[in-house]
């Protein structure tokens, strides 16, 4: 499914798109004081379906290529005419919704039996988001069998010192944290999702939040079985690379992807790489669906900003404070979560 950048790909119009987009710095002077700088970038001809919006809601004019599909009694669907089963469904997620699901992503989602890219070094975490905010550090307790546990910060040091056992916080570990996966469990060694491995359902709420917006995709008279999800993490600096989802059996079935947080950029290619990507920006509480034809196109995501003016979350981070939630305020600030949402058979 996920493809490592491939350097003989280079000349692809899709690495090409990847590349244009891509956090670079730039090159200041070994001896200057002062902070690097994102180089800056050409964002002229990127989607922006806020606007897009805002227009049609006010002139009933879409740009070329762009059309849209109206639910009766909910907000407008866009869909791009030379990708046919790619819907966009801009602002989908109220600000509570998007509270909700961000505070799961930190917290309930990452929970054993539920796997994240910890697992392979650390064995099963439990309790990363509050560890992190109790400042507690992770001590391998015993190296034959690889088992770690969390530890008061100063009781972790103190294990640190007198055993020299390896330690790592939890708040390193929570910013390193790139993904977990709900329901059944995708196994990224074999690149397949292993049924054997114990999992828990994906949540109600979360089904029925699928179930509703992958509608307008699904085949006539058939309803849409969450079954598998993959929650992406990104920081700053943070990619995805061109890719396929390509390991559920059934194509014609909708993946639904919910973004969160700060805002991005996602690529849209084609069926072959040679394909000029659309580029987009994805915002918090957007929603995508990709179907069918679109199911064999490569996307990805080059890019999230985590600047104040880009970003465009100040919205979502007074209601994450005003809930009471400054650690996950903090969090969001700087990061953007991806939830994906799949029917596997
Ligand atoms: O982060 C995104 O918006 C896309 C995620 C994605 O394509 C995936 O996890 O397969
Ligand atoms: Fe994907």
């Amino acid at each position: 499914m996920y493809e490592p950048a491939n350097v003989s790909d280079d000349a692809t119009a899709f690495r090409r798109a990847e590349k244009k987009y891509k956090l670079y710095y730039e090159q200041l002077s070994k001896f200057t004081r002062k902070k690097k700088l994102p180089k800056p970038i050409d964002l002229s001809e990127l989607l922006d379906f806020d606007l897009i919006l805002q227009d049609f809601n006010k002139t009933g004019v879409l740009p070329d290529g762009i059309r849209v599909i109206e639910a009766v009694d909910s907000s407008p669907v866009f869909c791009i005419e030379d990708r046919p089963g790619f819907y966009f469904i801009p602002g989908a997620l109220s600000l509570e919704e998007q509270c909700k699901w961000i505070k799961e992503s930190l917290t309930t989602f990452p929970q054993p039996p539920n796997r994240t890219n910890h697992n392979a070094i650390y064995g099963p975490i439990a309790d990363l988001f509050d560890s992190a905010k109790e400042d507690k550090v992770l001590v391998q307790e015993d190296l034959t069998n690889n088992i770690w546990k969390f530890y008061e910060e100063e009781e972790g040091i103190a294990k640190e010192k007198e055993r020299s056992c390896k330690t790592v916080s939890a708040s390193v570990l929570l910013r390193k944290l790139r993904w977990s996966t709900l329901g059944l469990q995708f196994d990224w060694s074999k690149r397949n999702y292993d049924v054997s491995l114990p999992h828990n359902d994906i949540p109600d709420a979360l089904c029925q939040l699928a179930k509703t917006h992958a509608a307008i995709a699904m085949p006539a008279g058939e309803e849409f079985r969450p079954e598998g999800a993959i929650v992406n993490y990104f920081g700053l600096g943070d990619t995805l690379g061109g890719h396929l989802d390509d390991m559920e059996a059934d194509w014609s079935k909708p993946i639904v992807s919910m973004s969160l947080g700060c805002k991005a950029i996602f690529l849209l290619g084609g069926k072959s790489k040679e394909d000029p990507p659309h580029a987009m920006y994805l915002r918090s509480g957007d929603i995508v669906l990709m179907a069918g034809d679109a199911r064999e196109c490569y996307h990805g995501v080059p890019r999230i900003f985590t600047d104040e003016e880009n970003a465009e979350i100040g919205a979502l981070e007074s209601e994450l404070s005003r809930e009471g939630g400054s650690y996950f305020a903090e969090y969001i600030k700087t990061s953007r979560i991806n939830i994906n949402i799949r029917q596997v058979f």
